[in-house]
């Protein structure tokens, strides 16, 4: 069986003077999900885009279950589906017939897409508007029609570039409990995101991309672990933070910290236990990469 669906080595891809990927390694598992993130401009649509042919890059081997992007590119095509970040959906056509043109165009008879476009339009929560044009849609509506449109035909690989970009906090929640359903079918997603709790709700491994590298690859507990540990963080009647220190988080630990500190500080004094959020993994990552460049 084969570890990896995408296998990526010594990728490059320059746009003219501007070195946009300059030497990127990846590998991500079967049957898992990545997490691409980096500040704008970084080359995450273009990684995605290299990685499902749309773009061709200048140097490096990428392997797509296990086929190569630059000699065996159809192969690559058959086994991946693609959602931009425009919806690709034909607002003149009703969701249905949006379905059923697909299906049709990916080689399905007319019987065939009938139920499988039925399939669809209820799994994708869509089949009371299954009349209604598409163009009447909202956001959320949208992205889930697109999301069924990239799925007509199941494919191991799924590429979602800001999948969830512009949609209210339920229905990108309801989207992610779509991707993650995807997943446990064993199918393998790599998306981009601006949101740094999706990376960490939905992500097996999340890749860092800045300047042109990867500075850093790991799953969402060990990126916090590498930014700093749990801490004791006290604050005063003003809820200002007068102390932060290192805890384990154990009962134990906890208590004899606080009965040190219960001697010193004002009963009033809060305390709460704090743990790196994806944010703040984000912004030492990012900017220790700017500090190493300056
Ligand atoms: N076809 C192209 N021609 C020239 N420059 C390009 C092209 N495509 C992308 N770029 C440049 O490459 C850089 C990376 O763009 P890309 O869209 O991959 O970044 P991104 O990380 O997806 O950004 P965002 O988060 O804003 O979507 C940008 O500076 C962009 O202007």
């Amino acid at each position: 069986m084969r570890k990896y669906a995408v296998e990526i080595q010594g990728l490059y891809k320059r746009f003219g003077s501007q070195q946009v990927l300059d030497g990127i390694d990846l590998k991500v598992p079967e049957g898992s999900v990545l997490a691409l993130l980096g500040p704008n401009g970084a080359g995450k649509t273009t990684l995605v885009n290299i990685m499902s042919t749309l773009v061709t890059p200048d140097a490096g081997t990428l392997l797509i279950n296990g086929y190569d992007v630059s000699r065996e590119r159809q192969k690559v095509q058959q086994s991946i589906s693609l959602t931009g970040q425009f919806a690709a959906v034909d607002e003149v056509l009703t969701a249905e017939e949006n379905l059923r043109m697909i299906c049709r165009l990916s080689g399905l008879t007319g019987a065939e897409a009938r139920i499988r476009s039925t399939e669809l339009l209820a799994y994708f929560d869509l089949a009371s508007a299954r009349s209604k044009r598409a163009g009447t849609f909202s956001g959320g509506m949208k992205r889930r029609l697109d999301l069924a449109i990239s799925l007509v035909v199941p494919k191991p690989v799924l590429f979602l570039d800001e999948p969830t970009t512009g949609l209210d906090t339920r229905s990108r929640r309801a989207l992610w409990d779509m991707i993650l359903q995807l997943k446990s079918q064993g199918i393998t997603i790599v998306l981009t995101t601006q949101y740094l709790e999706e990376a960490d709700q939905l992500a097996d491994r999340i890749a860092v991309l800045d300047g042109g590298h990867i500075v850093a690859e790991g799953s969402p507990e060990e990126l916090k672990s590498r930014v700093g540990g749990e801490v004791l963080e006290l604050r005063n009647a003003e809820d200002e933070v007068i102390h932060r220190i290192p805890t384990s988080g154990s009962i134990g630990d906890v208590a004899n910290t606080l009965q040190e500190l219960m001697r010193q500080l004002p009963t009033e004094t809060r305390v709460g236990i704090h743990r790196p959020n994806m944010d703040e993994v984000f912004i030492a990552l990012t900017e220790k990469k700017m500090e190493e460049i300056v």
